[in-house]
């Protein structure tokens, strides 16, 4: 069997198979997995990679992360079947936007954001794993307003999980709070925390942080620090590598960011092989990345609301993957980062470390005027209506684009997902897809809690079926 080992950030966590780590989501350490090696792709495997479907691709770029610990065809069929759910036929179409300048869609599943690209293999991976071993398992999962419609809507109605989301309360657009608390399924359940994204994703991680906790309700994952997310999440850097000329041509990809989990995605299918030149950071006003980019210090300072809600974040989950890479998989720097983190609220990167991110990685940031502006010009200039979040994305690209590489842009969100900001920015309302046309007159059931550790186990320990 080719078992291809994760072990966590932290180095203090037992290193897992593929399966294992798909089920525990976050390290018992608090660390995040990472394969043990990054699997590699020749220039000659991705060559060969041309002109097939976007399945087909995905199935060549993850099968190495699972090995055989899933059957193949029964891998390849899950493929499939995760992508039926999606509306274009190219999955992930590219839509060229100037002369070297091109947006890739991830919006094409049901939810409208990118989510639904990892989302629906993830719900079908941990159903095949736990259906095997005759398990049940509760999903928890923090939301700034995408992540959350994607996992409710891909977790619907499954018979081996409830899922159980926290989102902030008052702090996600209407279209984003409909999608998550209209679901009728009985193993669906909408929590708006009083407090922000933050709160919610530290309740979160405090609950598998909670071992007795974590063990009696067999707890899982669906943010990206789970692995399963981020691996999904690279196929497309490959497939629209492919359309623009890879390998045998450098692409540039600028990611709108929040939670890191997007553009780290691309950092791996740089390391499997992809050529990559440059990858942008492109924050909103909350711009803790970009500010660490530039001075080598992660800093919080508070967040503000802003109109691409999902990227207001200053705890950056993934980029505890990147320090890790970036101190040589030194495990002791990490966690004496995220200590400092803990207790002050920042942590310093040395300059060797720093040195390293810089290599690869770029960052802007868009300030509210700026996000407008672009949508209204973008509009002008190309007849294409950006939605809030890939805009701070345009805004960024532009500022790295150069002749040498085609940029692109990962078009996060569909702009009927945050019709008063589109409109306020363009005069144009963006009208939902007739699947969803109906959904602000759909009832909406949810409960709201504060962010409060007890008060939230409380609630999903009544309220779970995966008791042991
Ligand atoms: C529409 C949208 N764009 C961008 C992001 C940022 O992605 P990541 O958290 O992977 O950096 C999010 C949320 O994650 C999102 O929902
Ligand atoms: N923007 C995200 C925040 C959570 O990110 P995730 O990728 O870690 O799930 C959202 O929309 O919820």
């Amino acid at each position: 069997m080719t078992l291809l080992e994760y072990i966590s950030t932290r180095g203090q966590a037992p290193s897992l198979g593929f399966c294992d780590a798909l089920l525990a989501g976050l390290g018992r350490d608090g660390g995040l997995y990472v394969p043990r090696e990054w699997p590699k792709l020749s220039k000659k495997e991705i060559r060969a990679l041309r002109g097939k479907s976007y399945q087909e691709v995905a199935f060549a770029v993850l099968s190495p992360f699972v090995g055989d610990e899933i059957k193949a065809d029964v891998f390849r069929a899950m493929i499939d079947e995760a992508y039926t759910t999606f509306r274009h036929p190219a999955i992930t179409p590219l839509v060229q936007t100037g002369p070297n300048a091109f947006v890739l869609e991830l919006f094409h599943g049901s939810t409208l954001a990118f989510k639904d690209v990892a989302m629906q293999l993830l719900a079908r991976l941990m159903d095949h794993v736990l259906a095997e071993r005759g398990e049940r398992a509760t999903i928890i999962g923090a939301t700034s307003g995408d992540t959350g419609g994607a996992a409710i809507d891909a977790f619907a109605g499954r018979s081996r999980t409830d899922i159980f989301i926290l989102f902030p309360h008052e702090k996600v657009s209407p279209v984003q709070q409909r999608q998550m608390t209209t679901c009728k399924a009985d193993n669906v359940h909408a929590l708006a925390i009083r407090g922000n994204f933050d709160d919610c994703q530290n309740l979160v991680k405090a609950m598998f942080n909670d071992a007795a906790f974590r063990d009696r309700l067999r707890i899982s994952g669906v943010n990206s620090i789970n692995w399963a997310r981020i691996m999904a999440q690279v196929v497309y850097y490959f497939t629209a590598a492919l359309t623009l000329g890879g390998p045998d041509r450098k692409i540039s990809f600028t990611v709108p960011t929040g939670n890191f989990g997007d553009v780290f995605a691309g950092y791996v299918a740089k390391k499997m092989g992809l050529p990559i030149d440059r990858l942008v950071i492109a924050t909103n006003e909350n711009d803790i990345l970009a500010r660490t980019l530039k001075s080598g210090r992660y800093e919080m300072r508070g967040v503000s609301a802003t109109t691409s809600p999902s990227m207001d974040i200053q705890i950056s989950s993934n980029f505890e993957r990147l320090l890790f890479e970036a101190y040589d998989r030194d495990d002791a720097a990490v966690r004496a980062s995220m200590e400092s983190l803990r207790q002050s609220g920042s942590f310093e990167i040395k300059e060797r470390a720093l040195k390293a991110i810089r290599k690869d990685f770029r960052a802007a940031r868009a300030s509210e005027k700026q996000v407008e502006k672009t949508i209204r010009t973008t509009l002008a200039e190309t007849g294409y209506l950006l939605d809030p979040h890939t805009a701070v994305g345009v805004f960024a690209a532009a500022k790295f684009e150069r002749s040498a590489s085609p940029m692109v842009t990962l078009a996060t969100a569909h702009p009927a997902k945050f019709p008063a900001a589109v409109k306020s920015a363009s005069g144009i309302d963006p009208a939902l897809p007739t699947w969803l046309a109906d959904l602000m007159d759909r009832e909406e059931r949810f409960d709201i809690l504060d962010a409060e550790l007890k008060a939230v186990e409380t609630f999903i320990g009544q309220h779970a079926r995966a008791q042991t």
